[in-house]
């Protein structure tokens, strides 16, 4: 089965003077319709450049991306995209940045402001609806960048580390509260991290990648749903796939401090 991302052979190389940087080799991987990908990867590796890529934001350097078989040109509604950056709107408040997909997407008044406040209190920040995004802190932004994320209904989402800012407590509640949502929507969702824990506890599949995005482990992991986070975390399985993925992360650093030397 063909899934609604298929990455083909992807190459993203970055020129400035004359010097060449190269993000990403000769990357592919297949998304499948409805699954929960999270792409686990140390600091540089290209999990970044791959998303901006998948978002069409960036043009690969060569190679392609087919979203539901046809070739990938540019940023489309069908793709959300939560940058590591801040991309909130400073003239808005949290609660008309929420509403703004749906605004452009000619929802009416009463059910863009329904859904908004709904989201919005999912990701904790009932009571900050009024609030400019200049009165919050930077996990707050996140949050409300999130939820204005999922207020577009896009039926692909890609996440680039968006509960990195937040305290573990604040991330635990986040990881459940997106898990939830997703159950309901069953988007395809591709979410970058760079923590074990966090890659396993909300994939059904997870990527490991090394230097250039190079591949070192694909897993589907088995754990079923729904999950209980807290409890999952302290079972024996979990701790031998932590294990598993550690040692692919390590094996990675490895072989790319060999190929630097
Ligand atoms: N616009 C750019 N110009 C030049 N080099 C770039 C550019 N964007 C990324 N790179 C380089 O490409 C490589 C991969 O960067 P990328 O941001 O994709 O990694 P990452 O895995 O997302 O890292 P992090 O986890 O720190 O966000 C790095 O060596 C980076 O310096």
């Amino acid at each position: 089965m063909s899934g609604v991302l298929e990455i083909e052979r992807l190459t993203k190389e970055f020129q400035r003077d004359d010097v060449a940087t190269v993000a990403l080799r000769d990357f592919s991987l297949s998304i499948g319709t409805g699954s929960f990908v999270t792409v686990l990867g140390r600091s540089g590796c290209g999990k970044s450049t791959m998303l901006n890529l998948l978002s069409g934001l960036q043009k690969p350097t060569s190679g392609r991306v087919l979203h539901h078989g046809r070739p990938h040109t540019g940023p489309t509604p069908d793709i959300g995209y939560l940058t590591q950056s801040d991309t909130l709107m400073p003239w808005r408040t949290v609660q008309r940045n929420v509403e703004m997909p749906l605004e452009i997407a000619g929802t009416g008044r009463a059910e863009r402001r329904a859904t908004a406040e709904d989201l919005i209190a999912r990701v904790g920040l009932a009571g900050f609806a009024d609030s400019y995004p200049r009165e919050l802190s930077g996990g707050m932004r996140r949050r409300a960048s999130l939820a204005r994320m999922l207020a577009s209904g896009a039926e692909t989402i890609l996440m680039d580390e968006p509960f990195g800012a937040l305290d573990a407590q604040l991330r635990r509640e986040l990881q459940g509260e997106l898990l939830r949502l997703w159950a309901q929507t069953r988007q395809t969702v591709v979410f970058v991290t760079h923590d074990i824990d966090e890659a396993l506890l909300l994939g059904d599949r997870v990527v490991v990648l090394g230097a250039l995005g190079r591949i070192l482990l694909d897993l589907e992991i088995g754990l079923g749903r729904p999950r209980d986070l807290e409890a999952i975390a302290e079972t024996p399985a979990f701790a031998e796939l932590r294990h598993t993925f550690a040692a692919a992360l390590r094996a990675g650093a490895e072989a790319g401090s060999e190929a630097a030397a």
